[in-house]
């Protein structure tokens, strides 16, 4: 018989089965107070390219998401690509570069860019979330009006340096993402806007920093973000620094510290929960279900952002 997304093979189930009986129950009964509390309500997730590389991790990822939405939540998924766009810039001979977290894109840059994001990895997610029962749709910061960006400088060693058509969201319309949600659909969502100063342009947002902006435009409980480490480390590369919690002074302080990828993620978060998201996480996207442990478990995962005054 064929296998859901929802409804692995028997053979890949062992995981479960050497619980006890009251051990697997307890599992149900702890996640209880969780599903209330975030019935109905909205969580942006932000799927990061590192942590899109295995088929087995995007399969797990896929069954986070479709879990949250058959219990009542409603997921909003806004992908990365970043390695995947650097592989095809690779493939096509062109240089690759970041500076302060962000890629230098020049108009051919931009073309690959939108290229890969919207009509790949959006693609290939899309498809994965929809084997089963077809809930996902995938869209755009150019549909509807969705996001409008603006061109935006990198910040290195304190000094402002110009990347090229990189943007930074300064205006939301949700109005397509509502309907979506409206429709019991799981909006995917690609981080390339139009220029506010140039309206027939396009701009390469950073995923993280769409994902803020989409955030606080839809209300929502929570922005989990995905990534390749276990969250943020006080002190890179040092393992024993790992945050579990964060407020938004502590991490402002911290933030002209923090190099390269890190830094929108941070960014990111301080944004939201600026915003008026209530939490914000970082969690390692390389263990699978790291989201459903997030959010239906006690001792969240990660590193979590919260507003001054809430810890
Ligand atoms: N303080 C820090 N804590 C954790 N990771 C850090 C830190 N500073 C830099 N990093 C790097 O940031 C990377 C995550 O950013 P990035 O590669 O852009 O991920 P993604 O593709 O998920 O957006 C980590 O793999 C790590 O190498
Ligand atoms: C401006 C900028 O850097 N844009 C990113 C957009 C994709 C992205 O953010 O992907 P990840 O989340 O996988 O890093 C880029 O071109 O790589």
């Amino acid at each position: 018989m064929a296998t859901t997304l929802l409804e692995p093979a028997a053979a890949e189930r062992p995981a479960v089965d050497h619980l006890r009986p009251d051990q697997k129950a307890e599992v149900l009964i702890q996640a209880l107070p969780w599903l209330e509390r975030f019935a109905g309500g909205r969580v942006v997730i932000k799927y990061g390219g590192h942590a899109m590389v295995y088929p087995e991790l995007q399969r797990a990822f896929a069954q986070d998401v479709l879990f949250l939405h058959r219990v009542g939540l409603k997921p909003v998924v806004v992908h990365g690509g970043g390695p995947q766009i650097s592989r095809m810039l690779g493939r096509l001979g062109m240089r690759c570069e970041f500076r302060g977290g962000l890629r230098v894109t020049t108009p051919e840059v931009m073309d690959v860019v939108r290229m890969v994001l919207t009509g790949q990895v959006q693609r290939e997610l899309v498809g994965l979330l929809n084997a089963q029962v077809a809930h996902a749709v995938g869209i755009s910061g150019e549909d509807g009006g969705l996001l409008r960006a603006r061109r935006r400088c990198a910040v290195v060693e304190g000094e402002e340096v110009d990347v090229g058509l990189v943007g930074d969201v300064v205006a939301v319309n949700p109005q397509a993402v509502e309907d979506l949600l409206a429709a019991d659909r799981i909006p995917v969502i690609s981080t390339v806007a139009p220029d506010v100063a140039d309206p027939g342009h396009v701009l390469n947002v950073n995923a993280d920093t769409a994902a803020a902006a989409l955030a606080v435009a839809l209300g929502a409980r929570k922005l989990v973000v995905l990534t390749d480490v276990e969250g943020l480390y006080a002190r890179w590369p040092d393992r024993s620094s790992l945050l579990r919690q964060v407020s938004v002074s502590e991490l402002t302080a911290l933030l002209p510290r923090l190099e390269a990828g890190m830094r929108p993620k941070m960014e990111a978060c301080l944004r939201a929960v600026g915003g008026g998201v209530p939490q914000a996480h970082v969690i390692d996207g390389r263990l699978a279900h790291s989201m459903l442990l997030e959010i239906f478990t006690a001792g969240h995962m990660g590193t979590m952002v919260l507003p001054d005054g809430a810890a």
